[in-house]
């Protein structure tokens, strides 16, 4: 069993045992379900950096990240820094994440926030929508086509962005509809946790230009994304280059600072 099958397992426990807990219906009356979502393909689309900020303690790859890093502040820094959005671990076993974390960084900052965690129930999603999220990510090797229509057509009806993550063509192609916004190609692979930044510009020219295009994981130079951009990538999700340091916050504002004096 591979990693992400392995995640899938456990949050299919983990979300039979939440639905006990909160019932759906209770989630509507959540704060987040009153708020209206800001929308990041529309902030990367207007953006000439396009940075994606990630909040992640620790992860499969790289287990003590940045264990006792404060939400409030590194979330705050990232959007003084100027991203574009920011990306919140949300998984509790794997990541180190949990939903106090994004209601947390909700309570911080006003640009998008994308729930990252591994979906394969219609419940996180409205769970998504309220703690406060913007944007779901949804991984085609979790899903089946029918699971990636109706997740992303029950995101966007709750105002939701969807961004939609692949890692090769054959996932690319199931995924291909009108009900998401974004896709973004994985540049780790999952079974041996190598990155490689050319899987993105190998897919980025099979992605219809209606799809803001995000390249994700392993980014850690200015330079890569000078590169990607040339594939007309838009947005670039960044974890742990910036959490691996002292003050993360900090990180992103010198990286971002670096990228727009580039030509
Ligand atoms: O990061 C991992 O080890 C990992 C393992 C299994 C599933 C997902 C994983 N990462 C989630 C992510 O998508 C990354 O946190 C994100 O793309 C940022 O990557 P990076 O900049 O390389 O930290």
């Amino acid at each position: 069993m591979n990693i992400l099958e392995k995640i899938a397992l456990d949050k299919r426990a983990e979300v039979e045992e939440k639905k006990d807990l909160i019932p759906m219906k209770s989630l509507e009356l959540m704060p987040g379900f009153s708020r209206k979502c800001v929308s990041l393909s529309q902030q990367l689309r207007d953006s000439n950096t396009g940075i994606i900020a990630e909040f992640k303690r620790r992860s499969p790859s790289v287990p003590d990240l940045n264990l006792n890093a404060d939400v409030k502040q590194v979330t705050g820094g990232y959007e003084k820094a100027g991203a574009s959005g920011i990306s919140v671990l949300t998984d509790e076993i794997y990541f180190g994440g949990s939903m106090d974390d994004l209601f947390a960084a909700r309570e911080e900052v006003k640009i998008p926030i994308l729930r990252k965690d591994f979906m394969i129930d219609e419940y996180q999603i409205l769970e998504s929508k309220a703690i406060g999220a913007d944007v779901i990510l949804l991984i085609a090797a979790l899903l089946n086509k029918k699971e990636i229509k109706a997740f992303s057509e029950l995101a966007k009806s709750l105002g939701m962005d969807v961004l939609l993550e692949v890692h090769n063509e054959e996932e690319l192609q199931k995924s291909i509809m009108s009900s998401i916004d974004m896709i973004g190609v994985n540049n780790r692979n999952l079974k041996n946790f190598d990155v490689d930044t050319n899987i993105s510009k190998e897919l980025s020219e099979k992605i219809p230009s209606e799809f803001v295009k995000v390249s994700e994981s392993g980014i850690s130079s200015t330079a890569a994304i000078k590169d990607l951009q040339k594939y007309n990538f838009k947005g670039f999700l960044i974890g742990g280059n910036f959490m691996k340091t002292e003050d993360p916050g900090k990180s992103a504002e010198e990286f971002i600072r670096e990228l727009k004096s580039k030509k």
